[in-house]
């Protein structure tokens, strides 16, 4: 640990425990504010309404019912989960046969936070390693072919499976599920739009908005979700395409840039921007892009396009350079729009509420989560913060522990982000250009996993752990990972974080042999001290 003396500088500084700190504060804070009450009215009312059931709104309405309060969730799709559930995160990455297996539990507490996206990424990985890496273990095959159909229907299943126990979890808590779409008539009654054509009015003491995100759309560029697709197109593509030409080389650009390039796919990743990323660590992105090079990804970046002609079997998209230049045609069978997503509040009839948005649509809201309206709530993608499920089950949480008079909180600085591509990259805290940009004296420790003995055993050592640490105090501030479990292995990390441990903290803590965990704690033995493997 570190040693007593610097912990009680911290302490003294206010660095140790420091959300804990503010924590009270805005406990006081919140006791000072009159909230609402809860005492029942006997009436249909509820306490709390959420409209739109996605990892924000379903997560909010499971914790408000848990809290005691009476809640009812809107939500229009016909399924529980949101877009994560739905046609993003779970698609892309789960492991069903797996998951069907596991309780009802573990299905909620393990499988929820795995994406439609996690399902195709897990599957074309297991045939890019059938096809690619094992040979070199030992294990030989006459022939690995994909099934397409299959895969999709898989993936189908895992996400139906999903949907229905978060149903089942709204039955177990008493969270009255209303199926439709939910419309403003006063900040308290809401409209609802059944599938079968009738209208119901829900009313509630509080109203929180999950309806989340969309796509966002490129000036020029139709998406028909056929041969112009959004993630969602891209999720259920019927035939592997010969060429796919990605837009934006964020998340989804490179997690289905991956899929699609594992199952065979030519792909080029046209990016706006000087990098991949954007909001990566330099150094690991660099290494990333490399990595994904590696595997045949062909990367246009500073270049814009500026057109499609889609009227042939084969696409033409004209590119250029980002300041202008030379144009060059692409060809492409899909092409993936993937630049970013916009909050989606269509037909929610904010305005006629008076519920103010920003001008990128956002819905400002103050600490406890309350718009401009009182009685108005708003959480997860629809407002400003990362764009991520488990920053909006955070919000939600938040948000109605506030509701019941308790204390929220999210530190939004502290929210992970992962790339669930092989490998993964895992961030939690700042990158070493904020800590720069921030003006603090600061010290970096790296550890390669090509001298980490797990990751040497197994064969996958591509990848490293950086820490960056604030010279004076030794207190992390960003640890940023690439290697094929990053995703799981940054949680040491973002706890680290969270209680303000210093990279010493992490160096004398003991890690168990032979593990990739190791590797974390060599890079903070390298940041305070020396590492030992290198
Ligand atoms: C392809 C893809 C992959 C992703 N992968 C990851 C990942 O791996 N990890 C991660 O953390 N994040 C991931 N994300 C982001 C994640 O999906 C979102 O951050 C998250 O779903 C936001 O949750 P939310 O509850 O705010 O909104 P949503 O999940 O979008 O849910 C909003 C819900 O509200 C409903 N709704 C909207 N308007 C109304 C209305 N008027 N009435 C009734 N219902 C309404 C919608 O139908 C929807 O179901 C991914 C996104 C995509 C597109
Ligand atoms: N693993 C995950 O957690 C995960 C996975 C998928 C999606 N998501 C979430 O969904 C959100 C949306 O994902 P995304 O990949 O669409 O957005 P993104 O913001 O991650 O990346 C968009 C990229 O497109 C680029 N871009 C913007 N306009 C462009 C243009 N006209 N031409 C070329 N490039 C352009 C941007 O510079 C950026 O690099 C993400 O912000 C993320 O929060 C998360």
């Amino acid at each position: 640990m570190a040693s007593l003396a610097r912990r009680k500088a911290l302490s003294v500084s206010g660095y140790l425990h420091e959300g804990i700190v503010s924590r009270r504060a805005a406990v006081t804070a919140a006791a000072a504010r009159s909230w609402r009450g809860f005492a029942s009215s006997g009436s249909e009312e509820n306490d709390v309404v959420v409209i739109g059931g996605g990892p924000g709104g379903y997560v909010a309405a499971i914790k408000a019912a848990q809290l005691g309060l009476k809640t009812t969730c809107i939500e229009k799709r016909g399924a529980l989960g949101g877009t994560c559930l739905n046609v993003g995160c779970i698609p892309s990455k789960a492991d069903l046969p797996l998951y069907i297996s596991l309780s009802i539990y573990l299905y909620c507490m393990v499988c929820l936070p795995i994406h439609p996206f996690q399902a195709l990424l897990h599957s074309s990985h297991m045939y890019h390693e059938a096809t690619h890496a094992f040979s070199s273990h030992g294990i030989k095959f006459s022939q690995v072919e994909v099934d397409l159909p299959a895969m999709m229907a898989q993936k189908d299943k895992a996400v139906s499976n999903l949907t229905r126990g978060i149903e089942g979890l709204f039955k177990k808590n008493k969270v009255t599920y209303v199926k439709g779409y939910g419309k403003f008539i006063s900040p308290s009654e809401i409209s609802v739009d059944t599938p079968d054509g009738s209208t119901t009015v829900v009313k509630g003491k509080n109203v929180i908005i999950a309806t989340g995100s969309d796509v966002k759309s490129l000036p020029g560029i139709t998406i028909d979700e056929k041969k112009i697709v959004s993630s969602t197109g891209a999720l259920a593509l019927t035939e592997i395409p010969k060429k796919l030409v990605v837009i934006g080389a964020g998340y989804i650009g490179l997690e289905m840039g991956s899929v699609w390039k594992r199952l065979g796919s030519e792909i080029t990743v046209v990016e706006f921007g000087p990098n991949i990323v954007p909001t990566m660590d330099f150094e690991i992105r660099k290494q990333f892009q490399r990595a994904l090079e590696k595997q045949g990804m062909k990367f246009m970046l500073g270049t814009k396009v500026v057109g499609v002609d889609s009227s042939g079997d084969v696409m033409k998209l004209i590119v250029e350079p980002a300041s202008g230049g030379e144009q060059s045609i692409l060809e492409a069978d899909i092409v993936l729009v993937s630049a970013g997503r916009v909050p989606y509040t269509a037909g929610l009839g904010l305005a006629e509420i008076g519920v103010e948005t920003d001008k990128v649509g956002r819905i400002p809201v103050d600490e406890r989560f309350e718009t401009n309206v009182a009685g108005v709530y708003a959480i997860g993608d629809v407002i400003p913060g990362p764009m991520l499920a488990h920053k909006a089950e955070e919000d939600g949480v938040a948000c109605v522990e506030f509701l019941a008079g308790k204390h929220g909180h999210v530190d939004y600085d502290l929210v992970p982000g992962v790339v669930y591509t092989h490998p993964e990259v895992a961030s939690v805290g700042k990158t070493e250009d904020q800590v720069k940009e921030s003006g603090v004296a600061y010290r970096v420790g790296k550890f390669p996993f090509m001298a980490n003995s797990r990751a040497k055993a197994i064969d996958d050592a591509e990848g490293l752990v950086k820490i960056i640490a604030e010279t004076e105090t030794d207190k992390i501030l960003g640890v940023h990972i690439m290697s094929p479990n990053a995703g799981e292995l940054i949680h040491e990390a973002a706890l680290a974080l969270q209680y303000g441990a210093s990279s010493e903290d992490i160096a004398r803590t003991c890690h168990a042999h032979p593990t990739m965990s190791e590797a974390v704690k060599e890079a903070a033995m390298a940041t305070y001290d020396k590492p030992i493997h290198i």
